[in-house]
C-alpha cells in the first residue's frame, strides 16, 4: 500500500498508542492566535471544525475526554500567533482509567516498526521524528509561500494517489507546475539543453534539482527533455547504494572475511605491486582491471560472447528453479538454467590497500559524466555519457532495494494491480557454488521504488554498449553482489547507454517481455510483437 497520506500516518500513530492526548504539542510551543483543526476519523470520515480565534491552545494538561467510540476520532490542529509561531497538535479520545503516558521514545519505534510491516515500502531514513519534522516544515511552507501550490507536490517514491482518471495526481501535479513555469523550458537545442535541467519533484526541497542524485553521487547527474513535452519520469528515491528492503539476508560483516579472502598486507595500490594479491584470486590470479582503471577487454568479450551466444557457454540447472517458481508457482516450468557468470572481487576494507588502490573501482562510485534523457523514440527515459568513453569504462552500479524472490513475486503481484512497472533483477550469477538457494534466500535488486541511475538504462538486443558484471566487494560469497555497467565498446559522447537485459520475446509467459522493443537495433529480437502495456514488468535475470 504505497498511497498512505500524513494522516494515515498520524491515525495509525494514534490507534497504536491507544488514544494519545496532545502528544506532540511540544513541538513548537506558543499561543495561538487562528486556530485551525481537522477531525479524522478512522470509519474514514474527516470534517474540518470552525476555524476559532482562541488566544489559547489546550495544552493537553487536562486530558480532553471524548466519547471513546467505535471508530475513534483524531483532531489535528494548528494554531499560529501573531507572533509568527505555529503550534500543532493532536487530540484523541481516551478512557482516562485505562491509560499510562507511554515514553515518546517507545511509540516513535512501535510506529516505525508498524509503518515498516504495513507499508512495506518507506524510505529508508523513515522516522516518526521526522515525519512529525515535515508535517512542521509543510505547515511553515504552505502558510509563507503563495505563489506555489505545494500541496500538489509529490514528496513520495512515485506513489501518489491514483484519480479516477487513473493518473498520478502527485505527478500529475508536478507536470502542471512545470507547464506553468514553461515559458522557462520551451523545446530548446542540445547546446542550450546541456544548461537547462527539467525540476524534478523531488522529496526535499534543500538540494540541487537539477541533480538527480539529489547529491548522492560524487558528480551531478542531469536531468533533460528537450522534446518539450515538461514532463518528469515516475518519481523515486535515489540511493547510490543497494539496501536491504526487509527480509534478504546480506551477511556484511568483517569476520565472513577469511584471510584467503583479503590482502590484508598489501599497502597503497595493489595493482603496481609485482605479485598479485589473494584478492586477484577469483580472477584467475590477474586483476580484472587495468592500470588506466578499465576492465580488460578480455572479461568484457567473454561477457559479450555470453550475452550474444548463450548456448555456448556452461550454465547450471535448477532442480527447483526460484525463478520459474515466481513465473508461475502452482506449476513452474523446468530451469532453464542460469550462466556461470565470471565475478569481478574487488579489495575492501579487511585489505591493506588504500581507497585509491586500481582493484577498488566500483566502490568508488560514478566518475563519468552522465545524464538522464528523454529519448523521444518510445523507450521513455534512458541514460546518456556527456563523454568519450573508452571500452572498459565502469559507468555505475545497478542499485536498488535487495529483496528476496518471495518479497518479489508478492511485489509484482501488487504493482500488476496498480499497473506500476518493477525493475528486478536476479542475483543468480552465483548459483553454481552453493546449490539452488530456497525462494527466502533467493536475491534480487529492485531499483522501481529506491534506485539510481542505472534504473534508466534501456535495452537494447545484441549490440548494446554496455555489459553488466557481478561484482563482489563487502561480501566473500557469491549469494550477494553489486551488479555493475562497463562500456563494452567505446562510447561517443552523447551517446545512449543501453544494455541486453536478456530478454527473451518469444517466451509468452516471461515477465520481462512486456514492451515492444523499439531498441532500433538490426539484430532486434523484440520489434514486431506487440504485448499489452499493463504487463509491464521487467524481470531481467543477471545470468541471462
Ligand atoms: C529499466 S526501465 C528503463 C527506463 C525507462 N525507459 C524509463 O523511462 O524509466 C525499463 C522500461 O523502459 C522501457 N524500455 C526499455 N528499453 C526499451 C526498448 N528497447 N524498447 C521499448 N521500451 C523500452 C520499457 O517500458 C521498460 O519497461
Amino acid at each position: 500500500m504505497l498511497d498512505m497520506s500524513l494522516i494515515d500516518y498520524i491515525l495509525l500513530f494514534c490507534s497504536l498508542s491507544n488514544d494519545l492526548v496532545e502528544l506532540f504539542s511540544t513541538l513548537l510551543l506558543h499561543i495561538g492566535a487562528r486556530n485551525r483543526t481537522i477531525r479524522h476519523c478512522r470509519n474514514g470520515e474527516t470534517t474540518t471544525l470552525p476555524e476559532s480565534t482562541s488566544s489559547t491552545l489546550n495544552n493537553g494538561t487536562e486530558p480532553v475526554v471524548q466519547n471513546v467510540q467505535e471508530a475513534p476520532c483524531l483532531d489535528i490542529g494548528v494554531a499560529s500567533s501573531a507572533m509568527g509561531e505555529v503550534k500543532m497538535s493532536l487530540k484523541c479520545s481516551v478512557d482516562p482509567s485505562k491509560f499510562r503516558m507511554p515514553a515518546l521514545e517507545a511509540v516513535f519505534k512501535m510506529v516505525e516498526d508498524k509503518c515498516l510491516h504495513s507499508y512495506k515500502v518507506l524510505p529508508p531514513d523513515f522516522s516518526v521524528g521526522s515525519l512529525m519534522t515535515e508535517m512542521c516544515q509543510c505547515v511553515v511552507q504552505l502558510g509563507t509561500e503563495h505563489t506555489v501550490d505545494h500541496n500538489k507536490l509529490s514528496d513520495g517514491a512515485g506513489n501518489g494517489s491514483r484519480s479516477e482518471d487513473g493518473t498520478n495526481r502527485k505527478q500529475k501535479a508536478a507536470e502542471e507546475l512545470l507547464v506553468s513555469n514553461g515559458s522557462e523550458r520551451s523545446p530548446v537545442n542540445s547546446t542550450l539543453a546541456q544548461q537547462q535541467h527539467l525540476a524534478l519533484p523531488m522529496r526535499r526541497t534543500n538540494h540541487d534539482v537539477t541533480d538527480i542524485s539529489k547529491g548522492e553521487e560524487k558528480v551531478r547527474i542531469s536531468i533533460i527533455d528537450e522534446s518539450g513535452r515538461l514532463k518528469c519520469p515516475p518519481s523515486f528515491y535515489y540511493i547510490p547504494r543497494n539496501v536491504v528492503f526487509q527480509n534478504a539476508l546480506v551477511d556484511i560483516s568483517l569476520a565472513k572475511i577469511g584471510g584467503e579472502d583479503c590482502c590484508a598486507d598489501c599497502f597503497g595500490n595493489c595493482l603496481s605491486s609485482p605479485e598479485p594479491c589473494a584478492c586477484a584470486r577469483e580472477t584467475g590470479g590477474e586483476y580484472a582491471y587495468t592500470l588506466e582503471g578499465l576492465l580488460r577487454p578480455a572479461f568484457i568479450d567473454e561477457c559479450v560472447s555470453m550475452n550474444r551466444f548463450p548456448e555456448e557457454h556452461q550454465k547450471v540447472f535448477c532442480e527447483s528453479c526460484p525463478f520459474e517458481r515466481s513465473r508461475n508457482k502452482a506449476s513452474p516450468e523446468a530451469c532453464r538454467g542460469h550462466l556461470v557468470r565470471k565475478f569481478i572481487k574487488e579489495c575492501w576494507s579487511k585489505c591493506g590497500c588504500n581507497l585509491q588502490c586500481g582493484n577498488r573501482v566500483v566502490q568508488r562510485g560514478i566518475t563519468c559524466n552522465l545524464q538522464v534523457f528523454f529519448t523521444g523514440k518510445g523507450t521513455g527515459w534512458g541514460l546518456r555519457t556527456l563523454e568519450e568513453l573508452p571500452k572498459g569504462a565502469f559507468v555505475c552500479e545497478y542499485a536498488g532495494e535487495i529483496l528476496t524472490n518471495t518479497e518479489l513475486q508478492e511485489r509484482v503481484v501488487e504493482n500488476m494491480q496498480n499497473d506500476r512497472f518493477v525493475h528486478p533483477i536476479l542475483l543468480d550469477a552465483g548459483w553454481r557454488s552453493e546449490g539452488m538457494p530456497k525462494d527466502e534466500a533467493a536475491l534480487c535488486l529492485d531499483g522501481t521504488f529506491y534506485g539510481n541511475v542505472g534504473r534508466f538504462i534501456n535495452h537494447r538486443c545484441r549490440d548494446a554498449n554496455l555489459a553488466v558484471f557481478p561484482v563482489e566487494v563487502e561480501t566473500p560469497d557469491h549469494h550477494y553482489y553489486h551488479l555493475a555497467f562497463f562500456t563494452s565498446t567505446k562510447v561517443e559522447a552523447f551517446e545512449e547507454l543501453t544494455w541486453d537485459y536478456g530478454i527473451d520475446f518469444e517466451d509468452e509467459k516471461h515477465p520481462v517481455k512486456a514492451f515492444e522493443c523499439l531498441c532500433g537495433s538490426r539484430y532486434c529480437r523484440g520489434r514486431k510483437r506487440h504485448h499489452p502495456r499493463n504487463r509491464r514488468v521487467i524481470a531481467a535475470s543477471a545470468a541471462e
